[in-house]
């Protein structure tokens, strides 16, 4: 049985006092659960005030990306280390907003998914198709190769230190979500990618789906066998709704 985890990916939204105030809301819900795994990824400079409140509670924290590097002159960029030291228990590796905006490409993901592991933290690898590949019928081909390129470049055993999180592109802050049966077909479709080369590792793997995830959405997209939590973007903003998800995680946790 894999316990769900429900991340909140916050991107780059809020102020310290939203921040602040967003945490205390998810932490006072959070107390009435506890069979999901709940996260929280707020931007770089609220991750001080992020550990200061999580301490002692259930509550994980997440950085939304980091340095493929250990440290030196990389102007602007944050080490795994730094993360580490404020607290942080998981990264997201490679959204498709870092691929398609920063150029990120499988082996710039796979030497950041490697560094989060050697500093003791859980990376989030993201994988996703666009709305053109989908309809070229290039979903499975795209994932495929997505994962293919951890594999060759860290791995199949670098598959037992991660999540992954299935977002479909065109899902993405759209307001369309991918059916549960399309998420689902695409999560199988990516834990039988793993279990052919290691079948302990392909069962024990969570995979969440992230986009457009939703109060209304998220027991469906979550009750199904291979969706095992949500990677939460837009609804991860309100307390209410992030933890109305985090509840049908629980749910789904049965
Ligand atoms: O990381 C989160 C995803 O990009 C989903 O974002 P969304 O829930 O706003 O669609």
């Amino acid at each position: 049985m894999r316990q769900p985890l429900i991340a909140g990916n916050w991107k780059m939204n809020g102020t310290r006092s939203s921040a602040e105030a967003l945490i205390k809301g998810v932490l006072e819900g959070a107390e009435k659960l506890g069979k999901a795994e709940i996260a929280i990824c707020p931007p770089f400079p609220f991750l001080e005030a992020g550990e200061r409140l999580v301490a002692n509670s259930s509550v994980r924290l997440g950085g939304q990306n980091v340095c493929t590097e250990a440290s030196g002159a990389y102007t602007g960029e944050v080490s795994a280390a730094m993360l580490a030291e404020f607290g942080c228990s998981y990264v997201i590796c490679g959204h498709s907003e870092r691929r398609e905006y920063y150029g990120e490409t499988d082996a710039i993901v796979a030497k950041k998914l490697a560094i989060v592991v050697e500093n003791g933290m859980k990376p989030i690898l993201c994988v996703g198709e666009t709305l053109d590949q989908r309809e070229q019928g290039k979903t499975q081909e795209v994932i495929a190769q997505q994962i293919d390129a951890v594999i060759a470049q860290n791995g199949i055993a670098s598959f037992a230190e991660l999540e992954i999180a299935y977002e479909p592109i065109w899902a993405i802050g759209t307001g369309k979500t991918a059916t549960p049966e399309q998420a689902q077909e695409v999560h199988d479709f990516i834990r039988q990618r793993i279990a052919g080369q290691d079948q302990a590792i392909g069962a024990k793997v969570r995979i969440l789906y992230g986009g457009s995830m939703k109060p209304g959405n998220a027991s469906d997209l979550l009750s199904q066998p291979d969706i095992d939590g949500g990677l939460i973007g837009g609804a991860a903003l309100a307390a209410e709704d992030f933890l109305a998800i985090c509840r049908a995680g629980e749910a789904a946790a049965g």
